[in-house]
């Protein structure tokens, strides 16, 4: 073996191999000049090859899962062809002449520039809800996600779900120094259980700091995924997980009677409540069921009498625009992605968790305790929506809370009359997926620290707490700046931020 390298062999980060094949260590990518390679991805029409033959082919590093060398140079990475789903692939090269000790410093800054930030090799916890959404979560699991993961040479222990609170039970008892990440490849309802699991141990805070959440979605909405990998496709969704970075997210308790729960993405009460939770009978007509469901109501001009208390930090939407753009700056001025942590970018409270407790003592007590003295009540008549957000993306297309930051230690709260015209309400309803939602004058957008709900004149009714239902009755809610870990594609949401944030006065 060489003691040093030949000079011919090393030049900048590129490492020539035999055949005339050289692969460079580029900018964003690893780029690879090989004639076999370029005539086997030629562009074809029909089966016969047009254009020119590439001469160079760029691997982007965050398609890059793995990279070794024995003999051979065996560079693993995930296709990026958006008309087919992704797959694992391998590029593998004799190395010659090439001696160890230059191809050992380029296949480590391969990993580095491939994996940035991101954790490689994580031990992952992997829970699989068989029954969510359609049910194709075994077969995603095994077709989509695992093959990635093994790629990526993470460590795998994987349970399937047999029944609902199973994921509560095994997160209350998980090993947490056995493992770096719960993965959950459902719907947001097993995400729930995973941080409520946490939520009931005597380290709650510990282990919610320690152990990442991560989505691949299986289920209908898939809030998570949309929110964290910028997907709700299970394949670009598990490369997101795998080059997850590290983020803390704000989490809320939820207090109802003597009852305190987690709520990681939303609590709604009014038409969103009822038209998903209230048209479960029509699960055959599958996501059809919500819009029929929001129409029927909209004509019936349904309205939920009730009173709401708030503790508000933004109340309008220009200072919550301001509010984002502020966020949004420091973190590009942090670089945009990396660890992201709630001391970074929390605005009402410098209670960064503190480890080895259980959950954080409510700041503002339970629904049962007298209402602190700021909080604004206002009695709602003709309520038609109440909508409180964690997250933006509450299912692809539907980004209700655009203002949404994952740990600005603040909720985004959304209501509207519920006595608008129907063409007027239908118009609200699609201006969600249009991106006009936030700006339309019949919804209030404002941030939150804490808020208590109290149904009046209403027997019985739906409250939804992420997705499952909780008995009508009041209660109230609290944010916690950053007390949930999760895997992030880039540290923050993926969603666009409400409209012209970047130019909203500082
Ligand atoms: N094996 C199982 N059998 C029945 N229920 C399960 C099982 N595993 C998990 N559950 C329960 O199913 C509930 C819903 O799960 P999940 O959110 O994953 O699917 P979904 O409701 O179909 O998806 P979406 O919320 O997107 O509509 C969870 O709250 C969980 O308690």
């Amino acid at each position: 073996m060489a003691e040093s390298a030949p000079a011919d062999l090393v030049l900048d980060r590129v490492l020539t191999l035999d055949k005339g094949v050289s692969l460079t260590l580029g900018n964003d990518a690893l780029v690879v000049r090989d004639k076999d390679l370029a005539k086997r991805n030629r562009t074809r029409f029909c089966g016969v090859a047009i254009g020119k033959l590439p001469t160079e082919i760029a691997f982007p590093y965050y398609n890059i899962l793995w990279a070794s060398f024995d003999s051979e140079l065996v560079i693993e990475y995930a296709t990026q062809n958006p008309k087919t789903k992704i797959r694992c692939e391998k590029l593998q090269y004799s190395l010659g002449d090439v001696p160890l000790d230059v191809a050992q410093p380029w296949v480590e800054t391969l990993l580095q520039r491939a994996y940035g930030q991101a954790q490689r090799q994580r031990r992952a916890k992997v829970l699989i809800n068989p029954h969510a959404g359609p049910g194709g979560a075994i077969s995603i699991w095994e077709t989509d996600v695992r093959p990635l993961f093994h790629a990526a040479r993470m460590n795998l222990d994987v349970v399937t779900t047999s029944r609902g609170g199973e994921g509560t039970e095994i997160c209350e008892a998980l090993d947490i120094d056995a493992y770096d990440v719960v993965v959950v490849c459902s719907g947001d309802g097993l995400a729930y259980e995973v941080f409520n699991g946490f939520g009931k141990r005597a380290d709650a805070r510990n282990a919610l700091q320690k152990i990442a959440v991560a989505h691949i979605p299986c289920g209908s909405g898939n809030a998570m995924s949309c929110n964290l990998n910028g997907s709700h496709l299970p394949g670009p969704s598990a490369l997101a997980v795998v080059k997850g970075v590290r983020t803390s997210v704000d989490l809320m308790s939820v207090t109802q009677d003597s009852q305190r729960t987690l709520s990681f993405l939303s609590q709604s009460v009014g038409i969103i409540a009822e038209a998903d939770l209230g048209t479960e009978h029509m699960r055959w007509l599958g996501a059809a069921r919500f819009d029929l469901g929001v129409v029927q109501r909209i004509f019936s001009k349904k309205v939920y009498p009730c009173e709401i208390s708030v503790k508000f930090e933004h109340e309008n939407k220009s200072e919550v625009r301001a509010h984002y753009r502020r966020i949004h700056t420091r973190e590009g001025q942090k670089n945009g992605s990396g660890e992201s942590t709630a001391g970074a970018s929390l605005s009402i409270s410098d209670s960064k968790p503190e480890v080895g407790e259980g959950l954080p003592p409510l700041r503002f007590g339970t629904v049962k305790d007298d209402l602190p003295e700021d909080w604004v009540t206002s009695k709602y008549d003709k309520l038609g929506n109440f909508y409180c957000g964690n997250m933006a993306w509450m299912a692809p297309n539907a980004n209700f809370f655009s203002a949404a930051c994952i740990n600005d230690g603040l909720m985004d709260l959304v209501t509207n009359d519920g006595d608008i015209p129907a063409l007027k309400y239908i118009e609200l309803m699609t201006s969600v997926e249009t991106g006009k939602f936030f700006d339309n004058p019949l919804i209030s957008y404002r941030k939150a620290v804490a808020y208590r709900f109290t149904p009046l004149e209403q027997n019985d009714g739906y409250i939804s707490i992420d997705g499952e239902r909780i008995p009508f009755r009041p209660f109230q809610v609290e944010v916690h700046p950053g007390l949930g870990t999760v895997l992030s594609k880039s540290g923050h949401y993926e969603a666009d931020g409400p409209p012209h944030w970047e130019i909203a006065p500082k």
